[in-house]
């Protein structure tokens, strides 16, 4: 997979370089661009903002950098069009689903916006040379996209073959099943007059795997009920419905 990311903060991106993405990009499962959007401006001032037409507070970003931009990064190919991935608070919410289904794409460019947006003509433009996605991390507002596309790197980046060093802890995360995970324990047994609970030392690997389904389904129905809306009661075990 290709990822092409445009902003005016280059550098806010650099967390991609390290960890599992920067071990990706170095191993050639990942190629990762970021492009200045300055670049692509002709003024001697680099000007990439100006006032929003009809009145308000705040600057807009102006549409013919971002078409250089984009038009630069958009890889020539026959087929499918690149997806831009327009992060924005008025876009589909990101998830887990959206993250397996960005992952399957040959290229993904990132439009970083800033100040009160990118003029929306851009949208329409990119039409013809992109499937574009407004995509938003969740129902609040940062100051840019750039948090937005860390997050959504990370959490499709780790999902490339090869990425992540066993794929079978892809399985039992949370959201791959539509439940949240299960709690994980680790060594000493005993700590601070919290003990791990005593199934997970009994070696009983079947009464395990049930205990954790149990606690996927007590976890999501006491945090997350909204998530259980998506299940239909007839596929519940009986074990299950007593998590419920
Ligand atoms: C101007 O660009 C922005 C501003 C806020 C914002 N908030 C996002 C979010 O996902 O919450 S993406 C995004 C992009």
């Amino acid at each position: 997979m290709r990822i092409d990311v445009v902003s005016i903060f280059p550098e806010y991106l650099a967390p991609l370089e390290l960890s599992l993405i920067g071990k990706a990009r170095q191993d050639g499962l990942l190629e990762l661009n970021v492009h200045d959007l300055r670049t692509f401006t002709t003024d001697k001032h680099r000007t990439v903002d100006d006032t929003p037409y009809g009145g308000g507070a705040g600057m807009v970003m102006k549409p013919e950098p971002w078409a250089q931009a984009l038009e630069s990064v958009a890889a020539a190919r026959e087929g499918s069009k690149p997806v831009l991935i327009v992060p924005s608070p008025a876009g589909e919410k990101f998830n887990q689903a959206l993250a397996y289904e960005l992952a399957e794409e040959e290229q993904l460019v990132f439009a970083c916006g800033r100040y009160e947006g990118i003029d929306e003509r851009v949208i329409d433009w990119a039409q013809e040379h992109f499937t574009v996605r407004p995509v938003s991390l969740g129902d609040y507002v940062l100051n840019g996209g750039e948090v937005a596309v860390l997050a959504m790197v990370e959490a499709i980046g780790r999902l490339l073959p090869g990425v992540v060093g066993n794929p079978e802890s892809l399985v039992e995360e949370s959201h791959s099943d539509g439940l949240l995970e299960y709690p994980v324990y680790t060594k000493p047994s005993a700590w601070r007059e919290h003990d791990v609970p005593p199934i997970l030392l009994s070696g009983n690997h079947g009464k395990i795997a049930q205990w954790r389904r149990h606690e996927q389904f007590r976890r999501t129905a006491e945090r997350r009920p909204d998530l259980m809306e998506g299940f239909d009661a007839g596929v519940l075990s009986r074990a299950d419905r007593t998590a419920l």
